[in-house]
Order: C-alpha cells, then structure tokens, then sequence
C-alpha cells in the first residue's frame, strides 16, 4: 500500500514572515496519515527542515554537479545538508523558462539520488498536446527520458502535471487523469519491473484544491497532489493533507 504524499510547490513565494504558515501546518496536520511536504523557495529551506515537525522540506531544483565553478546554482549535496528530503525536477515551468530538456532532468534525478534525495519528476502536456490526441506519446517520451536507471521505488517521485491546469483552475476529468495515471504505471511496472513499479508515488498536479481533492483523490493510482496556490495557505493545506489521510 503506497502511503500518500501531500508536497506543496511555493513556487517564487515565501519570506521569513511566511514560516507561520508552517508552524501552523505542523499543528493542524500533526495527526496526518500521509506524507506533507513544503518545497518553499531555496533560502527557507532550512528553516523549515529546522521546524522538525510533520511537514517535511523539499526543493524545487537542483544542479546536475555536486559543487564547483557553476554561479547561482544549488547542487543536491547542498540542498540535503540543509535539510531537504526531496526535490521536484523538471517542472514544466522551468522547462519552459530555463530550457530544461529531459537529459538534463535526467541527469538532475541523478544527482538528486546521488544525494539522497527523493526526486519528483513532473512530466505533462500542454493543451495543443492534448489537443493532437498526443498526450500519452508525450508522457512516455518524458518518463523514458527524465528518469534514469535505478528508481527503487522509494527514490522517485512521479507528478503528472497537464501545463493548461497550472495555476488556471482548470483540471482534466477525473477519467483523463485515471488514464494518465495508469499508463505512467504501467510503463513504471514495465521499465523498472513490478515490484519498484507499483511502489513508486505518482502525484496529480495541477490546480488541486481542497474542493477537488477528493473526487481527484479517488482516482486510480493516485497517490496524493503536487500543488501550487492552495499550499501557500496552511488552513488550504491541511485541507489537501486531510483528504489525501484517508
Ligand atoms: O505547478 C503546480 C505544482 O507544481 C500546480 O500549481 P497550481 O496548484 O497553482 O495549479
């Protein structure tokens, strides 16, 4: 039985002030019967892996080496010192804005797992995708190409995020997203055999709110939410963190 995951995506948002909705979180969700994970902006962090607590710290990207002459950039190595227990990689945004290519994802799951990471590798088409009926071809060429050999099931983190529904409100029906689901399980259980197959988490994201949860929760290999806007919140969170307990 996969446990459930819950990982908010803050996105560029968060300051020092915004800690109290952490604080919170860890109170209303102290009892959670699913993983309930924050990845906030780089510098908070450690501030919130230094909260101990239920909510556990992730980040939102990685660099593909472990230190070295690279300006700006934050290796896996470093994000685990602080604390970090998982990344998210290759997020459609920073595939869109930064150029990321699923080589790059790939090598960046690398290093994530070189550090002890938990990866959680986004994958999802945009609506002219979807539009062409290519949706699944775009997905198994992502997943083929963003992960590496060696997912064991407990390293790798799955999250389908269809572009058209970040941060728009919109969302696919609860039968596209069951079909998105169980064709990223099948080529998990195919690519990886069975057992690492079904144990690894795919996580649905995409303007998941504490409205649609539970029907999206519902759904076929679903095992918990990738979410944006409704994790800034702590009361809007612990509302996902519940619905994603049962
Ligand atoms: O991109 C997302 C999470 O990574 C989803 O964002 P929203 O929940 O704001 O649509």
């Amino acid at each position: 039985m996969r446990r459930k995951l819950a990982a908010g995506n803050w996105k560029m948002n968060g300051l020092q002030a915004n800690l109290s909705e952490v604080r919170t979180l860890n109170e209303l969700a102290k009892d959670a019967q699913c993983d309930v994970l924050l990845c906030p902006p780089a510098p908070l962090i450690g501030a919130i892996a230094a909260e101990g607590g239920v909510v556990k710290a992730g980040a939102q990207d990685c660099h593909t080496a472990v230190s070295g002459a690279h300006t700006g950039e934050i290796s896996a190595e470093m994000l685990a010192d602080a604390g970090a227990k998982y990344v998210i990689l290759g997020h459609s945004e920073r595939r869109a804005d930064m150029g990321e290519t699923d080589t790059i994802v790939r090598d960046k799951t690398q290093a994530a797992w070189t550090a002890g990471l938990v990866a959680i590798v986004c994958v999802g088409e945009t609506l002219d995708q979807r539009e062409a009926a290519n949706t699944l071809d775009i997905i198994g060429g992502q997943l083929a190409g963003s992960i590496p050999d060696g997912a064991s099931g407990l390293n790798l983190v799955v999250a389908y995020e269809p572009v058209w529904a970040i941060g728009t409100g919109l969302t696919p029906t609860t039968d596209q997203i069951g079909e998105v689901h169980d064709f990223i399980r099948t080529r998990l259980e195919r690519r990886f055999g069975t057992g690492v197959g079904r144990s690894t988490r795919i996580l649905y994201g995409g303007s998941m709110n504490p409205k649609n949860v539970t029907e999206i929760a519902a759904v076929s290999n679903v095992d918990g939410g990738l979410v944006g806007g409704a994790s800034l919140k702590a009361a809007d969170f612990n509302v996902i963190v519940q619905a994603l307990s049962t």
